[in-house]
């Protein structure tokens, strides 16, 4: 049976405008599997305070980084799209030769294009069988499973449900493994090694790995695996997490902070890589590679670089070859 394959990530703003924000924001922001804060409480803040302030403070940061990559690459639009639909592409070349069943397409979880129209296209282009796959190494309920979600309500109303497949995870996937540790040795080629890696994932609310959020576990395997792969010793790296939002507390140590402590204590060089993240993006091109370079160089450090997401690299679209051909193995009945 031909199966379409839907590539997923977050999501993004259909500009760089306060106004694109706001819609992006109010969709993604009232998800209650990204903020689990009672819903009432919640909707009173969203709507009270972060969508009439944070679309205005944060357009300029998407403005800075539309049409940008850390890497050369010449982006259109907002990079996390434009990467994602490439992939797709990429992904579609790659199995071409080897899986005729199989067509490769893209969705966001918010924002356009989203699974429903998506989904709803490739049905009526006869598809009747899916592996959605969420482009997040780490799982996460505020994200993965907001991916799940998705899929279950599109056919709340429905008797014949398709064939669906999902990828749940791929933190310890050795290609995925791989890929990460040759990035890294081909960033060490070009500018030498720092005295340390930082490997930053975005964070969670600290409560949520209480309720049963498996994702720090994952973060903390990938990197231990990452550094083993690496040969690195434990002085040489470390673990933090980034683009904390609202007033809890979220997975620590913050990654602003361990930058700081680090320029402070004369530490001078170092790089950074952001595992959780498949497509540069907002949090990486703007958060990683501006704000945290000024917050190291201010602290005292002396060279700050950047190690790029996987992106479109060769080994990042055999990764997903790879776990394509795991679930959708081509005897299945
Ligand atoms: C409010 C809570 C948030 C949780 C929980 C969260 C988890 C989470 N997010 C990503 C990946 C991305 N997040 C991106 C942007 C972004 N994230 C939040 C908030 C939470 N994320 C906000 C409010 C925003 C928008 C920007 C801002 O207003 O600060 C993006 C980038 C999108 C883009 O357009 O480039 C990505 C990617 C992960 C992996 C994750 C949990 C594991
Ligand atoms: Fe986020
Ligand atoms: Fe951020």
């Amino acid at each position: 049976m031909p199966t379409a394959v839907i590539l997923m990530n977050l999501g993004t703003p259909a500009e760089p405008t306060p106004t694109a924000v706001r819609q992006f924001l109010r969709e993604f922001l009232s998800d209650p599997r990204v903020v689990e804060i009672p819903r009432p409480l919640w909707m009173a803040i969203l709507h009270g305070l972060v969508l009439p302030l944070r679309p205005r403070r944060i357009a300029p940061a998407y403005r800075e980084i539309w049409d940008r990559s850390a890497d050369g690459e010449p982006v259109e639009g907002s990079p996390i799209l434009y990467y994602t639909r490439r992939q797709a592409e990429l992904l579609q070349e790659y199995l071409s030769g080897q899986r005729a069943d199989i067509t490769v397409t893209h969705a966001m979880t918010y924002g356009k294009p989203g699974l429903e129209e998506t989904v709803a296209h490739l049905r009526r282009e006869g598809f009747g069988s899916f592996l959605v796959f969420p482009l997040y190494p780490q799982y996460s309920a505020t994200t993965t499973a907001a991916v799940y979600d998705q899929v279950a309500r599109l056919y709340r109303n429905n008797r014949d449900i398709p064939d669906i497949t999902l990828v749940r995870d791929y933190y310890r996937h050795p290609l995925y493994i791989r890929a990460l540790a040759n990035s890294v040795r081909e960033h060490w080629r070009k500018r030498g090694a720092a005295e340390k890696l930082l490997l930053s994932f975005h964070g969670i609310p600290k409560a949520n790995i209480a309720k049963g959020d498996p994702y720090y576990r994952q973060c903390c395997d990938t990197a231990e695996h990452l550094a083993a792969e690496l040969e690195l010793g434990e002085d040489r790296w470390q673990i933090s997490f980034q683009s904390r939002f609202g007033k809890a507390e979220w997975l620590q140590p913050y990654t602003d902070k361990q930058l700081i402590e680090w320029g402070g204590q004369g530490i001078s060089s170092v790089d950074v890589i952001c595992p959780a993240f498949s497509a540069d993006c907002l949090e990486t091109l703007e958060e990683i590679s501006v704000e945290n370079r000024a917050n190291f160089l201010d602290a005292g450090g002396k060279d700050y670089r950047y190690i790029p997401a996987l992106n479109l690299r060769p080994d990042h679209i055999e990764v997903l070859a790879t776990i394509v051909q795991e679930k959708l193995p081509e005897n299945r009945q």
